[in-house]
């Protein structure tokens, strides 16, 4: 009996340290939800595709004191990374209440604005004014409402170990612009996180905004309870990566008609970009990209790379190991009339990248036209042209720079649809066209 009792009265001392731990970094109680009708909620207006930044409005995210009534947005700023934010907040490593000091932080280039900004459908996936917040928000800044930059512009130098040896096989020259004398790539770079329109978002995957909040809700574990609860806030920050922009050559030429520009599109592919896996096109195609680029740059044109964080298809690094292993082990090896056949065992879907947010970011930089378009998907290709983006020609990856197991994949994405300047493989090839097994690797 009296073990129970000190068991209960530990039990109770625990609790109360607890508690105080808690209301020593939260001094109010937990609100898990809010209403549109609720005392104290008064959102600042968002008129997303007004004709100006002070018009649109700040996107306000933020759960601090000042700006909690204030919000106009669910979600949490940051993307991804607000659960590491949580995490130092926690450990005592950040006070909730940080405000960041944004002296001399402001881009290193000036990019827009363009009609698209003030296009509600145009743009639905990101704010076109994330990048600007001090320049047109500071009276709310000044009024104590933390409002986050979602777009970040600098510059930086590159150098990389195949630019090196494009320049020794006299590929790429140093041009001392473009490409420094010591051959580093001079570059602008824009980072961008999520911000989405749901109306937008929802239109532009032709559903109802309703279902789309309801499937976010439920596929986050009810982590954003105000999908449902606040249909008056139409802006959410998803949870998920970004992308970043490289710009080889003057920015200003993004929307210049008189000059010419070639793109690449990628999607992270982890194990090849960083790690040189051989099993698919990524990395050589990231690379020969990035030639194209220089070279059109240094041409007189402009060259972009965009790099979306979209692992494996968005199905994420683990899946797509799941589906390498059984395409090593199924009957009769690893074969292209196969490939995506595993996937859909087991992700359910072949691709879970759905373009149609993507050419958002190209509204941004002001692209009309692409004279050369560095990939071969007809999805992003579609979502580009469908939005209204002009495409010039397409370039597939060159034959000799395909690495020997990827063979399978660039065989099965164009039986799929993919775009090719080579001969679209037969019923037949598919069968025969295999990866390399497993026994090949450990001898
Ligand atoms: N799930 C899965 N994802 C893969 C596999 N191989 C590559 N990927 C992913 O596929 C995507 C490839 O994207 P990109 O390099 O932009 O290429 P793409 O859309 O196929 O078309 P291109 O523009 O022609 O290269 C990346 O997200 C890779 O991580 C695979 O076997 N399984
Ligand atoms: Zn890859």
């Amino acid at each position: 009996m009296a073990n129970a009792d000190t068991d209960t009265k530990n039990a109770a001392k625990q609790e109360q340290e607890q508690e105080q731990e808690q209301q020593q970094l939260y001094t109010s109680r937990v609100v898990l939800t809010t209403y549109p009708s609720q005392l104290g909620i008064d959102p600042i207006p968002l008129s997303w595709g007004a004709s100006s930044a002070e018009e649109r409005g700040p996107v306000v995210v933020s759960r601090q004191k000042d700006s909690f009534g204030r919000r106009n947005a669910i979600g949490a700023g940051g993307g991804s990374y607000c659960i590491y934010r949580a995490l130092a907040v926690a450990i005592g490593a950040l006070t909730p209440s940080h405000r960041p000091d944004f002296r001399l932080t402001e881009p290193t280039h000036s990019i827009g604005p363009f009609p698209a900004w003030s296009d509600p459908e145009k743009i639905v996936s990101m704010d076109p004014w994330g990048h600007a917040i001090v320049d047109h928000f500071s009276e709310q800044l000044d009024q104590g409402i933390d409002i986050r930059p979602t777009i970040a512009i600098t510059q930086a130098h590159m150098k990389l170990a195949e630019i090196d040896d494009a320049i020794d096989k006299g590929i790429l020259r140093c041009d001392g612009d473009v490409v420094t004398k010591s051959g580093e790539l001079k570059v602008v770079k824009v980072a961008s996180e999520p911000v989405w329109h749901l109306p937008g978002v929802a239109k532009r995957f032709g559903i109802n905004e309703a279902t789309l909040r309801r499937a976010l809700f439920e596929d986050t574990g009810g982590m954003y309870p105000e999908l449902i609860t606040r249909p008056d806030l139409k802006v959410f920050l998803p949870p998920i990566g970004g992308l970043t922009v490289y710009i080889f050559g003057n920015p200003a030429h993004i929307p210049d008609p008189t000059k010419r520009l070639t793109m690449r599109v990628h999607d992270e592919c982890n194990g090849s970009d960083v790690f040189g896996s051989d099993i698919c096109t990524c990395k050589p195609y990231l690379i020969y990209s990035i030639e194209e680029c220089a070279r059109e740059a240094q041409n007189g044109g402009v060259g972009v790379v965009v790099y979306f964080r979209k692992e494996g298809r968005a199905l994420g690094e683990v899946t797509k190991y799941l589906v390498y292993n059984a395409r090593k082990r199924q009957e009769g090896g690893d074969t292209a009339a196969n490939y995506f056949k595993r996937t859909e065992f087991v992700a359910g879907v072949k691709d879970m990248r759905f373009q149609a947010l993507m050419p958002d970011i190209l509204h941004w930089l002001g692209v009309k036209r692409i004279d050369r378009f560095i990939s071969m998907s007809n999805m992003k290709y579609e979502a580009i042209v469908g939005s209204g983006i002009e495409i010039v020609e397409r370039v597939s990856i060159p034959e000799e720079r395909m690495p020997a197991d990827s063979k399978v994949e660039i065989e099965a994405k164009i039986a799929d649809g993919y775009f090719t300047s080579g001969e679209v493989p037969t019923e037949e090839d598919l069968k025969t066209t295999k990866g390399r097994n497993w026994d090949e690797i450990a001898h």
